[in-house]
């Protein structure tokens, strides 16, 4: 049986390819390791222990907030406190960033985003759920950390990940080196390297998004739906659909199989409704370095300006192919645009 590899050997091993490397990214990475595996055992026997449902609270997005999103927002922020590598959180579920304020963390230099549940619709519903995590440098030099440190463009990030709570958990991540992934094993409580080096497919047959909202998109991204679902074997069209509602679960399936995931601006939604800090810039880093493609349509999402803990964007990722296609639509539904307002 081929050796184990444990994502602690993994991390060390591969720590000489930080500019910065003395530990500290390493532990960090450690920290988010131990508590997915202590969310990760309330996920799983979330019925047996009063986690399902919602928490009564709602956060800053005007969700409710489940029981979940904040047992995984609590037991993330606990370690990364009690690890001191990590001066501030930024999490979906507070309205401000969340200074962790201990003697040693004060001083620590990595600041971390995170949706500490993603897929929260999900929960009471058994189907996968996860979390993302992006890593900063901060970039004051003195003093406390604030928030201009966590307003970084996502060309910035120096590692983020996310973990699938799904048929087996696993923790998939990058340091801009490469896409890796670890499969959980219950049986030794570690996670284990089980998906190295992972390429997403340069083009697919899956199109992933909410057709529900149809009448509500954009002309190009009407288009775009019909492109895939127009029959032509030679591009093997029609594609199939595919939309589980975790943006995890819908880009790892992706990032494995090809595809391309979209969500644009809606009606209910004019700026789109993933959340660019701890959502889209964190996995559009992940799919570039698996050789995807990540725009919100027209410009690389790791390229766009942040101006607020909470600013939300469109979003197509997935198999640059794909994407290049959707973003072909776009432009021209916007050409066609200027063309009526002109004549
Ligand atoms: O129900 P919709 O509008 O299709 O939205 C689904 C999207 O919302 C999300 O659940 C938002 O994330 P949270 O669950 O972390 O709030 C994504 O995971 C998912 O892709
Ligand atoms: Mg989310
Ligand atoms: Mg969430």
């Amino acid at each position: 049986m081929a050796q184990i590899k444990t994502l602690g050997q993994f991390i060390i091993e591969n720590q000489a390819d930080h500019p910065y490397a003395k530990g500290e990214l390493s532990r960090l990475l450690r920290d988010i390791g131990i508590a997915a595996k202590i969310v990760n055992r309330e996920v799983n026997k979330a019925g047996l222990v009063d986690m399902l449902g919602q928490a009564g609270s709602t956060n800053i997005q005007g969700e409710n907030q489940q029981k979940l999103d904040i047992y995984a927002n609590e037991q993330f922020i606990a370690a990364l406190k009690s690890g001191g590598e990590c001066c501030i959180v930024a999490s979906e579920e507070n309205e401000e960033i969340v200074m962790l304020d201990t003697d040693v963390s004060l001083h620590a230099k990595y600041i971390v985003a995170i949706d500490p549940l993603d897929g929260s619709s999900n929960i009471d519903v058994n189907v996968s759920v996860g979390t993302i995590f992006s890593i900063y440098r901060r970039q004051s030099t003195s003093g406390r950390a604030t928030l201009d440190d966590v307003l970084q463009k996502g060309v910035n990030q120096v590692a983020a990940g996310y973990v699938i709570y799904g048929t087996s958990t696993m923790l998939v991540y990058t340091t801009g080196k490469g896409v890796n992934g670890f499969t959980l094993d219950p049986s030794i409580g570690e996670f284990c390297l089980s998906h190295p080096n992972m390429q997403i497919p340069k083009t697919g047959i899956i199109y992933s998004i909410n057709e529900g909202y149809y009448v509500h998109f954009p002309q190009g991204v009407k288009s775009y739906i019909k492109y895939c679902q127009v029959e032509d074997d030679s591009t093997h069209r029609p594609y199939s659909s595919r939309y589980v509602g975790s943006m995890i679960a819908d880009l790892h399936r992706n990032m494995i199989k090809g595809g391309i995931f979209i969500y644009p601006v809606t009606a209910a939604a004019p700026d789109g409704k993933l959340r660019l800090v701890y959502e889209c810039n964190p996995m559009s880093f992940i799919i570039e370095q698996a050789g995807g493609r990540a725009t919100n349509g027209k410009k690389r999402i790791l390229e766009l300006d942040v101006r607020s803990l909470h600013q939300r964007t469109p979003i197509f990722i997935g198999s640059e192919q794909m994407v290049l296609k959707a973003e072909e639509f776009m432009a021209d539904a916007d050409e066609q645009e200027q063309v009526s307002i002109a004549s």
